[in-house]
């Protein structure tokens, strides 16, 4: 549950925020909502107020009172049809909320002149502007405190005007203040309700928002880390290659493609030679050095579709889709004479860099990863033994060359 701080405070007066910047916020949301509903209360009650200009004849019959009359329906009429037109154009709410307030008081101004222009029809003015003063509080948008002022306008005009020009009894005066005291009062309290309803609506959907904001950066921040995470897993730190356990994804995706093609198929162990001895004499740093080296050295000397990972401490694995033994010996001899022509000699005198290599092929569908894996091992465990930086195939290998 959010607290009514993070919602906003409303004023109990005004319906309004307390924070002068929550309730701009709120007026710019709410603008082109309010301007069009404006343009369209303004034009409804242009035509109320010019449509009443029928029973003006009813009431005074041909003369100047009825010019008169006519001459303010019309400048009214007019007055309000401007003004939404001025509002559509120009009316920003969180801007402008004097021109919205000015119909109200032209409006209020024409209602209250009709007493001295026709005080006979005093009774059925009262329920006019008693509907009047509703509609201002709930038909024409507008702020709480403008709209009470501009109705209390309405309603004393209309009072002292009915008291001065109409001559009325004091006891008639009195029940019409009490009505329109009512209505004010009924308009007053709906439109307080209605503004408070609306923010707190408004609060809500903002905290909403904010809600979703966060957990789509969220979401996000906790993609970047798992990416993050997968590289980190799926990279080997020292020489960039891909780690033991992602190779042999990749590979196993291949070796399959493969056999789903009935195409060839070859695996490469490569193992630095004497690396031990490069650790021992120039030191653990200058060992790191040399693997950087070796690994970047073969993974430029392969082609784009070839895999090669770091397998562990100074052995390399590499698989070659789509290749014929006899081609991976090929790849071998280039990547053993690429290594022997690294230029170590400044950093490593007297030091021969030499790799062995073991090679193992097979696209049937009974060969799998592992036992591939484990020939190319053997393959190169003969080579090791039979002195180094050579290149060696594993038995089922040479028989099928
Ligand atoms: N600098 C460095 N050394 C490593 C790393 N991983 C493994 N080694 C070392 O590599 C050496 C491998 O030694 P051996 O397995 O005896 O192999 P070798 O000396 O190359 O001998 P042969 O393979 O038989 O030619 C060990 O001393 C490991 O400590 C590494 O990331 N960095």
């Amino acid at each position: 549950m959010s607290s009514p701080i993070t919602r906003g405070r409303l004023n109990r007066l005004t319906g309004q925020f307390h924070e002068p910047g929550r309730e701009a916020m709120y007026r710019r949301d709410i603008a082109p909502r309010v301007r069009r509903e404006s343009c369209l209360a303004l034009c409804v009650a242009a035509l109320v107020f010019g449509m009443f200009a029928i029973s003006d004849y009813h009431y005074v019959g041909m003369g100047t009172p009825l010019t008169l009359l006519l001459a303010m329906r019309l400048l009214v009429v007019a007055s309000c049809l401007v003004l939404a037109l001025m509002i559509g154009r120009w009316g920003d709410y969180s801007r402008k909320a004097w021109l919205h307030a000015l119909p109200l008081w032209i409006l209020a101004t024409g209602i209250i002149l009709i007493v001295p222009l026709r005080p006979e029809s005093l009774s059925t003015q009262v329920t006019a502007v008693a509907m009047a003063t509703m509609a201002f509080y709930l038909l024409i948008p507008n702020l709480l405190p403008i709209v009470a002022l501009a109705s209390l306008y309405l309603s004393l005009g209309f009072l002292a005007s009915a008291v001065m020009v109409a001559d009325i009894p004091a006891v008639v005066a009195l029940r019409i203040a009490l009505l329109l005291v009512m209505a004010n009062a009924v308009g007053f309290f709906a439109l307080l309700r209605l503004e408070k309803l609306q923010r707190k609506q408004y609060a809500l959907l903002q905290e909403e928002r904010s809600q979703n904001q966060q957990m789509a950066e969220e979401i996000a921040h906790r993609k970047s880390l798992e990416a993050q995470l997968r590289r980190v897993a799926e990279r080997d730190v020292l020489t960039g290659l891909d780690s033991r356990v992602h190779f042999m994804t990749r590979a196993q995706d291949l070796l399959q493609r493969s056999q789903f093609d009935k195409s060839p198929f070859s695996l490469m162990m490569i193992d630095v030679d004497h690396f031990k001895a490069i650790n021992d004499t120039w030191g653990h740093s200058q060992g790191d050095r040399v693997l950087a080296t070796i690994a970047d050295t073969c993974k430029r000397s392969l082609r784009p579709q070839d895999v090669i990972g770091r397998f562990g401490g100074e052995e390399f694995i590499v698989a070659l889709p789509d290749t014929h033994l006899e081609d991976a010996r090929m790849v071998a001899e280039r990547l053993q004479r690429k290594v022997a022509e690294l230029p170590v000699r400044e950093d490593m005198p007297d030091h021969r860099l030499t790799v062995t290599i073991g090679i193992a092929g097979g696209h049937e569908e009974a060969t799998d990863l592992p036992s591939l894996i484990q020939s190319a091992d053997q393959a190169l465990y003969a080579g090791k033994h039979g002195g180094r930086n050579r290149v060696v195939m594993s038995d089922e290998g040479r028989a099928k060359a």
